[in-house]
């Protein structure tokens, strides 16, 4: 028995000769956000359709809330909410009408329908809008109400496929934040995106996915410690003995290694942000003027380049 929302298991599809998505398995808690992380052609959409029973798997299971779920089954796709790339809502509709058009679809009637209709306006940031016509939104506020009608039947598992490709910035920030009340009202989500930004933000865990392979998983400071990944801080200087402060910095416990050159000093250390007074005091001592200081940390772009090779978005 397991109380995981989702439980993918060694799940493969091939189109062809291409094997899109290959052996792979992850879960995801109940609260839990977990994101895909990959660049395009990945396997991410591939993966989603057969977790939501679109597409039949060739191998590999999916169990939602404890019950298989295939193509052929219904009762599991209650506790989902789909977000799929591709808008599905009807223009010529205001937002109002398409989420109770959609409720009504669900089962939805009534006083139900019509203050489950409102929370979903309210959540989505639209209420103000409700009464326009979806042809007259944005992009940003078309992929609300997209993100809106999925979530009609408060779902336990909520997926969204790269919910802020070619969105505005405001509406982009305000779907990362309908994403973190939900999560934090204990919804189960399941998150695509090549943005390491949004996976970095949003995601208790993060799948990187790359080739129809989920290449590595865990949270962002797991898959940080796989690169080895030291951080750096790095001294531009204007004037004073950066080679005796350099001596100095070398004893700070945290600090790796220090290379010295005529105008900078670049120290590898532990942490950077917890020793960047220390290291910046200590060169002050030694008369060094600073003209900038740089710290650097690895991110998720690092650990997918150290992973496969490549970068995210190349
Ligand atoms: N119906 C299909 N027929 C043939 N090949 C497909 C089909 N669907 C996906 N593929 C291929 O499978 C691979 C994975 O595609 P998928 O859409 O799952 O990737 P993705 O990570 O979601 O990327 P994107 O964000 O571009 O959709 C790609 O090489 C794609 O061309």
């Amino acid at each position: 028995m397991t109380d995981d929302v989702l439980v993918v298991d060694s799940l493969v599809r091939r189109f062809g000769d291409l094997t899109a998505v290959d052996e792979v398995s992850f879960r995801i808690a109940p609260g839990e956000t977990y994101g895909l992380l990959g660049p395009n052609g990945a396997g991410k959409t591939t993966t989603i359709s057969m977790v939501a029973g679109l597409i039949a798997a060739d191998a590999g299971t999916v169990t939602v809330a404890g019950e298989p779920m295939t193509p052929r089954t219904t009762e599991p796709k209650r506790h989902l909410g789909l977000v799929p790339q591709e808008l599905a809502i009807y223009p010529d509709l205001t937002g109002r009408e398409n989420l109770t058009l959609f409720g009504r679809l669900q089962g939805l009637r009534g006083s139900e329908l019509r203050s489950r209709v409102d929370e979903v306006l309210s959540l989505i940031g639209l209420a103000d809008r409700a009464k326009d016509r979806s042809k007259e939104y944005s992009g940003g506020m078309k992929r609300r109400l997209n993100i809106g009608i999925g979530l009609l039947n408060r779902p336990t598992l909520l997926i969204l496929d790269e919910p802020t490709v070619g969105v505005d910035p405001q509406s982009r920030h305000a779907i990362l934040e309908s994403v973190e009340a939900l999560s934090g009202e204990g919804m189960a989500v399941l998150y695509t995106t090549h943005y390491m930004e949004e996976a970095e933000r949003l995601c208790d865990r993060i799948g990187i996915i790359d080739s129809g392979r989920l290449q590595a998983e865990g949270t962002r400071d797991d898959l940080i410690r796989l690169t080895g990944g030291v951080d750096t801080i790095r001294l531009g200087a204007t004037g004073g003995d950066l080679a005796a402060a350099a001596e100095e910095l070398r004893q700070i416990p945290g600090v790796e290694r220090v290379q010295v050159d005529r105008r900078s000093a670049t120290l590898t250390v532990k942490d950077a942000p917890a020793l960047v007074a220390q290291v910046v005091g200590t060169a002050a001592d030694h008369g060094v003027t600073l003209s900038d200081v740089e710290i650097s940390r690895p991110d998720l772009e690092s650990v997918f380049l150290h992973l496969t090779g490549k970068g995210l978005r190349d």
